[in-house]
């Protein structure tokens, strides 16, 4: 069971994971080259450690040259708006100063990844007419002490030199993360970087032309002295389009690319809900790749359909051998998504079902939802989750046993029961309340009178609580199944015969199903 939505909350989850300290310390060798590491490995084959020469510990600083402008950047206007205001200090700084008025240094933008933080930056240095020079915050943590706020210093004369100019630092997070709050303690070298970023912000004068854009996917783990006043003291949300975003960033990507006449942008915009300003950059680039290989002269809707159904859940891998078995086993379970889905009331509609392997998962459901949403109800949650149940109870219903092949969709339902319980106060039990990932700490919401709340037993009633939820959940997912068998069967074996069913093939194989009435629990 796959839904674009939960793709990116699980992607955000790795990045947040990515930037935790102990996991940024293991993917070191990545940020490394294999030269470095040759280099590396012999200095202390000779038993000295690497001295870096002067060069090695120069920042490599880019410098931008495409002229980028705000008509390239789209879906995120009121940024856009903020940002055009700042260009006028940039701009114009003396008619700012000679009033008074205190010049802004530095911005700091943030929202998940893919959402055009970097091209936003670009694209005021292109307004503005300015250089442009770049370094991502990771270039500055380095192994060695010094390095970090050498580079820095390096940055900044840089931009003294090219002066009026925009400085961007990308990944503020793994320099900027709050003293003191590393493994076991502080780390020195980070600490002695994000001073020297301190130290140069205070420095220059905001009249000469500096202005400093910095990014990060996460400001709740950044110092509080980068968002004092005369450093990043402005913050600008850069977030996921909305669907009239999503279709101006598309209509900037093809933009010089050849459509077919029959190309339905406004189509495709409603089905990506989700997709960031990358996400949709890769899919037309995907789908122009496609159509290349079918060797047609321009870009059509099938060849975009395919892209978003990458982008979601990876390329198809017709190759990959599936026996007899396991395609049977995979037809009924995702056909025991189907279904559940097909006869909840508070179900988005299903896009496509497919039991032909894509990226890691042997089939896939897609549903997708009539329209954006902000918000969530209860009974919206409760029936993601008895249709995520749907492919394990097909299975036991007709093979009498469960496979392996559930474990992705178990990981989901325990993460939203849990959800459901800890972040979003839907528990009968626990009532109102936020509790913190580690479920040490309560919040707020709970009645002081009653005391301190002893976080064993906080535990074990969230424990209680998450089988409750999946439990009565997957009793649901049983009872709509069962009094469906023959419907099963019918999606099964229709799967088995073609592969993949869309939307509007399913409701004709089912003819027109009425919806559950009797609500859910
Ligand atoms: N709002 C947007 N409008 C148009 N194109 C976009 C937008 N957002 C992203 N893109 C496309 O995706 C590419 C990558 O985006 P960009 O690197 O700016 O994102 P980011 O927010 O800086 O991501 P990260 O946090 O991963 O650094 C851009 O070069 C552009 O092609
Ligand atoms: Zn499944």
């Amino acid at each position: 069971m796959i839904n674009s939505r939960f793709i990116f909350k699980r992607i955000k989850r790795m990045v947040l994971k990515a930037s935790d300290p102990v996991l940024s310390i293991a993917s070191l060798p990545m940020l490394l080259s294999i030269g470095d590491w040759l280099y590396i490995m012999k200095k202390i084959e000779n038993g000295k450690l690497p001295n870096l020469s002067n060069d090695e510990k120069k920042a490599k600083i880019r410098k931008h040259t495409n002229i980028i402008t705000f008509k390239d950047v789209e879906g995120n206007d009121e940024a856009k708006l903020e940002l055009k205001e700042i260009l006028a200090f940039i701009k114009h700084p003396k008619k700012f100063s000679d009033l008074g008025a205190r010049i802004p240094k530095g911005v700091l933008l943030y929202g998940p990844p893919g959402t055009g933080k970097t091209l936003m930056a670009k694209a005021l240095a292109g307004e503005a007419g300015v250089p442009f020079l770049s370094m991502s915050g990771s270039e500055f943590v380095e192994m060695y002490v010094g390095v970090g706020a050498s580079r820095v210093r390096d940055l900044f004369k840089e931009g003294r030199k090219k002066a009026p100019c925009i400085i961007f630092i990308d990944e503020i997070d793994a320099v900027g993360r709050q003293r003191g709050a590393g493994v076991g303690g502080g780390n020195d070298e980070r600490e002695q970087t994000l001073n020297q970023l301190l130290v140069e912000m205070d420095g220059f004068d905001a009249n000469k032309g500096i202005f400093v854009v910095a990014a990060t996917n996460r400001t709740d783990i950044l110092d509080p002295a980068l968002l004092r006043p005369g450093r990043f003291d402005r913050r600008i949300v850069v977030d996921r389009p909305d669907l009239r975003g999503r279709l101006n960033i598309l209509k900037v990507h093809t933009r010089r690319k050849p459509l077919a006449n029959e190309m339905d942008l406004e189509v495709l915009a409603r089905r990506t809900p989700g997709f960031t300003g990358a996400d949709l950059s890769n899919m037309v680039n995907e789908a122009a790749i496609l159509a290349v290989r079918k060797g047609k002269i321009c870009i059509e809707m099938d060849d975009m359909e395919e892209a978003v159904e990458r982008i979601v859940a990876g390329p198809e891998r017709k190759g990959r051998f599936m026996n007899a078995r396991d395609k049977k086993l995979t037809a009924y379970h995702e056909a025991g998504h189907v279904l559940v889905a097909m006869l909840l009331r508070h179900a988005d509609p299903i896009h496509r079902v497919s039991i032909i392997p894509r990226g890691q998962a042997g089939g896939y459901t897609l549903t997708l939802p009539k329209e954006d949403r902000c918000y969530f109800t209860r009974s919206e949650i409760f029936d993601r989750i008895k249709i995520l149940l749907g492919g394990r109870a097909a299975e036991f219903l007709t093979f009498k046993e469960t496979s392996t092949g559930v474990q992705n969709d178990l990981i989901q339902a325990t993460e939203l029961a849990r959800k459901m319980i800890c972040e979003y106060g839907m528990s009968d039990t626990l009532g109102p309340v936020a509790l913190s990932r580690s479920q040490e700490q309560v919040f707020l919401g709970r009645d002081i009178a009653r005391g301190p709340i002893n976080s064993q037993e906080i535990d074990y009633t969230i424990d209680k609580e998450i089988h409750h939820i999946l439990d009565s959940a997957y009793e649901k997912a049983e009872e709509i199944i069962t009094s469906n068998l023959d419907k099963l069967r019918l999606i099964a074996t229709t799967l088995l015969e073609r592969e993949k069913l869309d939307g509007a093939e399913l409701s004709q194989l089912l003819g027109r199903l009425d919806t559950d009435d009797d609500e859910n629990e």
